[in-house]
């Protein structure tokens, strides 16, 4: 493997969140499906850095021109491929990840970073650093056997007031179908993120 010479960032460009698919099972046959997605996250639990550094890089060989790609957790991960030169936007940190100042300063002002949030409190906490942050994910919209958020449902006047509080573009995430998309696209949301439902069907175009 030839290493990169040119460190990559993340093009000036309008982050569009709008169907963002979060990897689960058979990552790569889907996101080579997902076409449509317009934000792909890479996560994969419970992974080792050298995996999911793997892993990314793979992805990032497949993605879409149009499409973001950015790390869950992992701010090491997504500095070490960015700075070979591969495709790697940024991060998604949750509130036990490295703190979100840190992250901006390992990765620069062009890199993508989402956060975590999902309460009223943690989203007045984000509006704080929200010149750090590009957008937070807000959920779970209802709970989700893949991941045990430990916060209560939002539902869909939970997503709207989130979405009215935030100083930054929210991502819905947790729990959520083709289905309900329709409804959740009036909440004010930047943008709809799923895990099982790419799965199931790579090619949905929510
Ligand atoms: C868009 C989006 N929102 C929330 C999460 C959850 O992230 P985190 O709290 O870091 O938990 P894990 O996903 O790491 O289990 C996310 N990954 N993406
Ligand atoms: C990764 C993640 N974060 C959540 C949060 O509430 O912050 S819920 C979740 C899992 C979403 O998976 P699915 O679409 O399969 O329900
Ligand atoms: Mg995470």
């Amino acid at each position: 493997m030839t290493r990169e010479t040119h460190p990559y960032t993340t093009p000036a460009r309008p982050l569009d969140l709008n169907l963002y698919l979060v990897t689960g099972e058979h990552p790569l046959e889907t996101v080579q499906a997902a076409k449509h997605a317009t934000c792909i996250q890479v996560r994969s639990k419970p992974i080792s850095a050298r995996e999911l550094y793997q892993l990314t890089e793979a992805i990032a060989g497949i993605i879409q021109p149009h499409q973001t790609l950015l790390v869950d957790d992992r701010v090491d991960v997504a500095l070490a491929l960015r700075a070979r030169g591969v495709r790697v936007d940024g991060v998604h940190i949750g509130q036990d990840d490295l703190p979100v100042a840190d992250a901006r300063a390992l990765l620069g002002a062009d890199a993508i970073i989402g956060l975590t949030t999902g309460t009223r409190q943690l989203v007045e906490e984000s509006n704080k650093i929200a010149r750090l942050i590009d957008y937070i994910g807000t959920g779970p919209f209802r709970p989700s056997p893949t991941k045990q958020s430990n916060r209560p449902p939002l539902g869909i006047d939970g997503l709207r007031e989130l979405a009215e509080l935030s100083a930054v573009p929210t991502v819905a995430i947790g729990d959520i179908t083709p289905e309900d998309c329709p409804a959740i696209r009036t909440t004010g949301v930047a943008g709809i993120a799923m895990v099982r439902a790419f799965v199931d069907n790579p090619a949905l175009q929510a």
